[in-house]
C-alpha cells in the first residue's frame, strides 16, 4: 500500500489547488482522476466556453455591428470546425501545462476511479492507497429530466463534443449553462429556441438583469418560450427530433440540449465505508473549515454544493491545504460577497444581495437603490443599440454598497475590480470618491446620483 501525507480525490478545480498547494509546502501528495485533468472547468466547463463565447462574440461583431463601423464584410463564411479544433488545442495546452506543474510539485497523478476503504484508505484499480488527509473534490455532472425521449437529447457534455454546428438547436433550463449555450449557439448562426419554465431565465437574480436579458433575447434572439416545459421527444430515422411542448407547440431540431441543473458525483464513491455523510440530494456536508463528518476527511468544490464556481473550489482547496499544512489554523473561505458572471450576451455581473434581499435583510427604510440605463457605446453608434443596466443597492445611513448588479457589454470584465472594493466594505461615499474612466460602461457605477 503506498502512503502520502495528502491525497485529492478529483483532478478538478478544486482538487489540483489543493495539492498543488500541499506539495509546495513540502507535503508527499497524490491526485486521483478518473477522466481527465483538468475536471469540469477545463474540459467540459468555463475553459471550452469562453472559448465558444469569444467566437459568438466574433460572429456579433461581424453579423451585427461590422457594417456600421464602415466594414465590407460579404465574405463571410463561419466553419464551426476550425473554432473547435483550436479550442481543442488549447486546452490540450493546458493538460500538458498542468503535467509539468504537478512533476514539478512531484505529485503522484493516479489514472482511474477512487473508493472509500475506510477514512485513510482508498482504492483505484485494485491498489490501496493511504493518507492521514483525504480531500474529496469529485464534483458535479449535469442532470437529466424524466421526460418520455430524454435521451434524444444531449447535455452541457455532449455540447462539446459537436464536431459539427447544428442548425436547428432547442436548449431547456433557465440558468447559466441553458442561458450561456443557448447564446453561444443563436450568436454562431443556429437557429435557436430556450425553453424556460417560469416567467424568465435566471429569475433568481436582481429584475434588473433577468429582465433586461429577456428584452435583449426578444429583441435579438434565441426564440424564448416563456412559461414552459417538455412534455416527450421523438426521434425520426433522419435523426430530425421532435420536442413536444406542454403548450402544444412542437418543434422540429437536430439538437436538443437539457441544461436543467447538476448534481453531485458522490454516490459511488463508498462515503459509508469513511463515515461521510452526506445531504439528501448527495452533496457532502461541510463546515466552515471544510471538514466532513470523518476526521481527516475534507471536501471542496461543486460536491459541496456550495457556489458551484471554479474560483470557490480553487480558493477553498488552497486554504484547506494552508491550514492543514501551514500553520494557518483559523484558514477557511468566506462564502459571502462572491462575485459571479454570466457570459451571456451581452454579459451579466453581479455581486452581493438583490434589492429583494437586501429590503428583507435591512428593511425597506433601510435601503438606498440607485441605478443607470443607458446603450453601450460600442453598439449606440450602429443601428443595433443595446441597453446596459446598472445597479447599486446601498443599505443604512453609511450608504455601504450590499448589492452591484449590471448587465450589458463589458460587465464581465468590470465586476473585479468593484468586487474588491464591496469586499473592503467600500460605501456609496468611496465610490463616488473615485473619479470616472471616460468614455466606459464600468463609469457609471462610480457617478449614480
Ligand atoms: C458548461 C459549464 C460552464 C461553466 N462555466 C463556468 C465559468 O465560466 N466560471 C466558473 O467559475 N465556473 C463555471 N462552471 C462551474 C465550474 O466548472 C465548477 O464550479 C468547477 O469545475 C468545480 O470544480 P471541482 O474541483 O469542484 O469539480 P470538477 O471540476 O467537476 O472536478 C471533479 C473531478 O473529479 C473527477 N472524479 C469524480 N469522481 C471521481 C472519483 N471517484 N475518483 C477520481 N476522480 C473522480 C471527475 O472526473 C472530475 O475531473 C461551469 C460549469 C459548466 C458545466
Ligand atoms: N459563468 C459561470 O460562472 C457559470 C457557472 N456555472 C455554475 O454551474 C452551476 C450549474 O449550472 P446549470 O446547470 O445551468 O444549473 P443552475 O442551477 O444554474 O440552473 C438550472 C435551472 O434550470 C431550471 N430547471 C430545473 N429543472 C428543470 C426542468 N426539469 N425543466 C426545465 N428547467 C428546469 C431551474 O430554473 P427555474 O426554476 O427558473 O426553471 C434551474 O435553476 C451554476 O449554478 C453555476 O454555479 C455554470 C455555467 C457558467
Ligand atoms: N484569467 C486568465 C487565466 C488564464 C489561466 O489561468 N489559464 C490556465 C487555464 S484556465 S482553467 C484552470 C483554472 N485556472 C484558473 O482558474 C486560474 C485562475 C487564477 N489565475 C488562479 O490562480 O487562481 C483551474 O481550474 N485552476 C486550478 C489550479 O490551477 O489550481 C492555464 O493553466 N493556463 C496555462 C496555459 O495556458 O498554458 C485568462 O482568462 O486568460
Amino acid at each position: 500500500m503506498q502512503e502520502f501525507d495528502y491525497i485529492c480525490i478529483g483532478g478538478g478545480s478544486g482538487g489540483i489547488a489543493s495539492a498543488n498547494r500541499a506539495a509546495k509546502h513540502g507535503k508527499k501528495v497524490a491526485i486521483v482522476e478518473a477522466n481527465l485533468i483538468g475536471g469540469t472547468c477545463v474540459n467540459v466547463g468555463c475553459v471550452p466556453k469562453k472559448a465558444m463565447w469569444f467566437g459568438a462574440n466574433v460572429a456579433e461583431a461581424i453579423n451585427r455591428y461590422s457594417e456600421d463601423y464602415g466594414f465590407d464584410v460579404s465574405v463571410n463564411h463561419f466553419d464551426w470546425s476550425v473554432l473547435v479544433a483550436n479550442r481543442r488545442a488549447y486546452i490540450q495546452r493546458i493538460h500538458a501545462s498542468y503535467g509539468k506543474m504537478m512533476a514539478k510539485n512531484e505529485i503522484t497523478v493516479i489514472d482511474g476511479y477512487a473508493t472509500f476503504v475506510d477514512k485513510q484508505t482508498i482504492e483505484v484499480n485494485g491498489e490501496k492507497y493511504t493518507a492521514p488527509h483525504i480531500t474529496i473534490a469529485t464534483g458535479g455532472h449535469p442532470r437529466l429530466p424524466d421526460v418520455p425521449g430524454a435521451e434524444y437529447g444531449i447535455d452541457s457534455d455532449g455540447f462539446f463534443e459537436l464536431d459539427q454546428q447544428p442548425q436547428r438547436a432547442v436548449v431547456v433550463g433557465a440558468g447559466y449553462i441553458a442561458v450561456e449555450l443557448a447564446g453561444v449557439l443563436h450568436s454562431l448562426g443556429t437557429k435557436t429556441d430556450l425553453i424556460v419554465r417560469h416567467h424568465a431565465p435566471l429569475r433568481h437574480f436582481d429584475p434588473i438583469v433577468y429582465e433586461t436579458l429577456v428584452d435583449v433575447i426578444e429583441n435579438e434572439g434565441p426564440t424564448l418560450h416563456k412559461q414552459s416545459g417538455v412534455e416527450k421527444v421523438e426521434k425520426a430515422d433522419d435523426g430530425e427530433l421532435t420536442v413536444h411542448l406542454k403548450s402544444g407547440e412542437v418543434l422540429k431540431t437536430d439538437c436538443l440540449i437539457w441544461a436543467i441543473g447538476r448534481e453531485p458525483s458522490s454516490a459511488k464513491l463508498g462515503l459509508d465505508a469513511a463515515g461521510v455523510d452526506t445531504d439528501e440530494k448527495g452533496y457532502i456536508t461541510v463546515d466552515k473549515f471544510q471538514n466532513t463528518s470523518a476526521e481527516g476527511v475534507y471536501a471542496v468544490g461543486d460536491i459541496t454544493g456550495h457556489v458551484e464556481l471554479t474560483p470557490v473550489a480553487i480558493k477553498a482547496g488552497r486554504l484547506l491545504s494552508e491550514r492543514l499544512f501551514n500553520g494557518q489554523k483559523e484558514a477557511h473561505l468566506d462564502y459571502s460577497l462572491i462575485p459571479t458572471v454570466v457570459f451571456s450576451h451581452p454579459p451579466i455581473g453581479t455581486i452581493g444581495l438583490t434589492e429583494d434581499e437586501a429590503r428583507e435583510e435591512f428593511g425597506e427604510d433601510k435601503i438606498t437603490v440607485y441605478s443607470s440605463s443607458f446603450s453601450a457605446m460600442y453598439t449606440a453608434v450602429t443601428r443595433h443599440r443595446q441597453p446596459t443596466k446598472m445597479k447599486l443597492i446601498c443599505a443604512g445611513e453609511e450608504q455601504k454598497v450590499v448589492g452591484l448588479h449590471g448587465i450589458g457589454h463589458g460587465m464581465d470584465e468590470i465586476l473585479q475590480g468593484f468586487a474588491v472594493a464591496m469586499k473592503m466594505g467600500a460605501t456609496k461615499e468611496d465610490f463616488d470618491a473615485c473619479v470616472a474612466i471616460h468614455p466606459t460602461s464600468a463609469e457609471e457605477f462610480v457617478t449614480m446620483t
